[in-house]
């Protein structure tokens, strides 16, 4: 089953009806021909692109969809899971030592800004997507829960935070994140923090960024566009961001894009990518050790009239044969600390691990 909530409903495909994966997630070819397949079929298309533009792509049609209200989501029950095993890539050291390299790139002048991330590899004997996915929709930790069917069976599961585009109709929407803060338990003091982090020019630096580029990608195509100039508060279960809602009016005088190839069109943004774009990607390839695959990349849903949404794949993990596969990245800009990001990161990370830990045997060792 493949799934994207958002708001009080959720999007479900029940079963497989075809897959149209391509190497190339950068391809209009394919964006128009999933679109259409959509239409055909009278279904919504579940789509997942890489982190890398030029990295793989898949769409799934199911054979049947529908839109069900969150409440009446059911899933089947998965079984006992073993104990779990997790093996971190870097560890936190190697993370720090990364961060160490990229702000003296960023002194250097080579980038503005670059998304460090890094990875957890979780050994989980008998780990079902609904492990996952169960607890996810119970706690709801992010506005955005999902599970995607991605090539060679693996499947991709989170809950994310961040908007990365819905279009419906004429009317397109997007709520970048970027900039954060832990959360704690102490009510005084987390409230104290996320006032801190309103304030903080280097948050606030790291997350014009991304504005900036989401707004310049989206002006040529409406006719109308608006945005806060200062960002508001967004609460996960752990992390503190700064968000904008971004939303307008694509011109009706011009040919429609399908919420496929609006995603196409921003994705990867400075949320998990950085500035200039491809001089931070080569950064990320040269710094991290293991490659993100669909891992911040994005996904969510299209229909036939190219109306969809898409959330950016990050507080989750791929499901692949008894293991999981996690990611967190933070961005790093002039005046990041490398020990902020270590924590910052292993809050984001902790989404997913206590998704894993609420399964009876599935306590980390
Ligand atoms: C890249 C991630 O988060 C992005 C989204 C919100 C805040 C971010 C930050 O403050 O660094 C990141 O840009 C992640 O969760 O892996």
């Amino acid at each position: 089953m493949n799934i994207f909530t958002s708001g009080s409903q959720a999007v479900i495909g029940h079963g497989i009806r075809e897959i149209y994966p391509t190497e190339s997630g950068t391809d209009a070819g394919w964006a128009s021909a999933v679109v259409a397949a959509a239409g055909f079929s009278g279904v919504r298309a579940h789509c997942a692109l890489s982190f890398t533009p030029g990295g793989r792509a898949v769409a799934v049609l199911p054979e049947l969809s529908e839109v069900v209200g969150y409440d009446a989501i059911e899933l089947a029950h998965p079984g006992p899971l073993a104990p779990t095993e997790v093996t971190p890539e870097p560890a936190p050291s190697g993370y720090a030592a990364m961060v160490e390299a990229a702000l003296r790139r960023i002194a250097d002048g080579d980038v503005a800004k670059v998304v460090l991330g890094r990875q957890l590899q979780v050994r989980a004997p008998g780990l079902r997507p609904e492990h996952l996915l169960g607890p996810l929709l119970a706690d709801r930790p992010g506005e955005y829960v999902f599970s995607q069917t991605l090539t060679e069976g693996a499947v991709a599961v989170g809950a994310s935070p961040e908007l990365l585009v819905r279009r419906s109709g004429h009317a397109v929407s997007a709520v970048p994140l970027a900039g954060s803060v832990p959360r704690v338990e102490d009510p005084a003091e987390d409230r104290q923090r996320a006032e801190r982090l309103l304030s903080s020019a280097k948050d606030l630096a790291e997350h014009a960024h991304v504005v900036e580029a989401i707004t310049a990608a989206l002006l040529p195509l409406c006719r109308e566009l608006d945005w806060p100039r200062t960002p508001i508060l967004h609460r996960t279960d752990t992390l503190w961001h700064l968000a904008t809602p971004i939303n307008g009016v694509l011109h009706e005088d011009r040919p429609l894009p399908s919420a496929l190839e609006l995603a196409q069109l921003l994705h990867p943004t400075p949320a998990v990518g950085g500035v200039p774009a491809p001089e931070a990607a080569a950064l990320i390839a040269e710094l991290e050790p293991v490659d993100r695959g669909y891992l911040a990349g994005c996904l969510g849903w299209t229909d036939g009239n190219g109306d969809g949404e898409f959330a950016v794949t990050i507080r989750a993990g791929i499901v692949g044969h008894d293991e999981l596969r996690l990611f967190a990245g933070a961005g790093i800009v002039a005046g990041s600390v490398p020990e902020l990001e270590v924590r910052e990161t292993g809050a984001k990370l902790g989404t997913m691990l206590r998704a894993l830990e609420r399964n009876p045997a599935g306590a980390l060792r």
